[in-house]
């Protein structure tokens, strides 16, 4: 068994009983879908009308997706309606600029994809995600089971001096089983790859940017309906 949650669904009398057949106990995954970076409100409502549980926006400022004015992500946040979550992502951000967007943007969920501790993760006092990148000689499971107080850990490719957001694939078979906190796959993922990635893995969600754009920051209705529809299958 993997990461992902396992979800039963009964046959159409609700009885749990028949085992085998059309219609009996079958098993299923749930696995949830973020896709980051939403440069605008038309982009972000492609991704809720497409399904997608979260979306991410990103203030990094050297990211090609990074969205400066706050008053846009406002908008991308609100575009986002009430079930899907508002995900903002920084790399080792000054605490100034995140207590900054933070009073300005309505965020869920904070992603830290930079070298942050726990302890800078928590002074926010707001959920988070805790990206790791997946650098051969590190103990990623030691490392992220120290973020005691994350809501999961995103595992990412590595590649010397870019903190994310390559478009780069890892070695799925590199991920260590005892990792405690749900697990968020991301790194090149893409319509053509996202159901091996799960078939693999069995992650919690899965998280895309680069695999469903029509160029850096403009995100692909059709890609992101084919990534929606390969993780459904
Ligand atoms: O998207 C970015 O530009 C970015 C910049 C800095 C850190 C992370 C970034 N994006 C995140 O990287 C992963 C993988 O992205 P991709 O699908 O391989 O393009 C994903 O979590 C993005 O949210």
């Amino acid at each position: 068994m993997g990461y992902g949650q396992v979800s039963l669904h009964y046959g159409k009398s609700g009885n749990i009983a028949p085992l085998l057949g059309e219609g009996g106990l079958t098993m299923a995954r749930t696995v949830r879908v973020k896709i980051c970076g939403i440069t605008s409100v038309a982009d972000a409502q492609v991704v809720c009308d497409a399904g997608a549980q979260a979306l991410g926006i990103v203030f990094y400022p050297p990211s090609p997706r990074y969205v400066a004015d706050l008053a846009v992500a406002r908008d991308i946040a609100q575009a986002a309606g009430p079930f899907v979550s508002v995900v903002g992502l920084f790399v080792n951000p000054d605490p100034k600029y995140i207590e900054q967007v933070l009073r300005e943007v309505p965020l869920n969920l904070l992603q830290f994809h930079g070298d942050e501790t726990p302890e800078t993760c928590e002074r926010y006092a707001r959920p988070y995600i805790k990206a790791l990148r997946m650098k051969p000689e590190t103990d990623i499971a030691g490392l992220a089971n120290q973020y005691v107080g994350a809501r999961g850990i995103l595992l990412d490719a590595y590649r010397k001096g870019v903190p994310g957001g390559t478009g780069e694939t890892f070695d799925w078979n590199a991920i260590p089983r005892d990792i405690v906190k749900p697990l968020i796959l991301a790194g090149g993922l893409a319509p053509a790859n996202v159901a091996d990635a799960i078939a693999s893995v069995a992650p919690w969600a899965v998280d895309v940017s680069g695999g469903v754009e029509a160029s850096p920051g403009k995100k692909d209705e059709s890609l992101i309906k084919q990534f929606m529809a390969n993780v459904a299958n």
